[in-house]
């Protein structure tokens, strides 16, 4: 059976609801780095031990919050052993606006998988951006490289968007169909 992890960070439970979105299509664990910043030991066994890493993180002041990117930097560990190499990767992000610079956040995520020498798996889906279109759809924020969610500021965890929880779950399914295909 495939392994897939997926690592996050929430500063307050927004960007777990997805993160458990993405796990739940994909099969996957969850792995919480905490408001430290600081992975336990048993996630990192599980990271190392994974054919697919799936890294979450809020957009905070345009990037990952500073415990994702604590935990990044703490990853030059297995960088140096190269011992992620070759592993899918795949990312995604929450905020408040639609925008909010959160192609700040996926793209330093990408670039942490890069760094790493893992493969890199897309949004893979076509952006619902018709006039017809509607927050309740399947990327309606129109992300290619990875998934996009927007948690309106004063939105509960229970209030989160219905179709950014459903662009979660279906990413997971993909992640989960494009880790198989490589063990094939
Ligand atoms: C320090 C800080 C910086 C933020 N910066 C941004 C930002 O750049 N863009 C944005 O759209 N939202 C921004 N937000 C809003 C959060 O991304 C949003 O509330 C998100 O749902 C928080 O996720 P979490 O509950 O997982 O921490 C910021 C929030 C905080 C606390």
């Amino acid at each position: 059976m495939s392994k897939i992890v997926v690592v996050y960070h929430s500063g307050y439970g927004h960007t777990q609801k997805i993160a458990e979105a993405v796990a739940a299509g994909a099969g996957a664990q969850l792995a919480a780095i905490n408001a430290e910043g600081v992975l336990a030991d048993a996630d990192w066994a599980a990271l190392n031990a994974a054919d697919a890493i799936v890294f979450g993180s809020p957009t905070y002041m345009g990037n990952v919050s500073w415990q994702f990117k604590r935990f990044a930097d703490a990853t030059s560990k297995p960088w140096f052993t190269r011992a992620w190499q070759d592993k899918l990767a795949a990312g995604f992000t929450n905020s408040a606006s639609l925008n909010g610079d959160k192609a700040g956040t996926l793209s330093y995520l990408q670039t942490l998988s890069n760094q790493h020498g893992m493969l890199w798996i897309s949004l893979g889906m076509p952006p619902a951006n018709s006039k017809a279109a509607t927050r309740a759809d399947v990327n309606n924020l129109g992300g290619s490289g990875g998934l996009l969610a927007a948690t309106p500021s004063d939105a509960s965890t229970a209030e989160m968007v219905d179709g950014d929880l459903a662009t979660a779950k279906a990413f997971g399914e993909r992640i989960k169909a494009a880790v198989e295909r490589v063990a094939r």
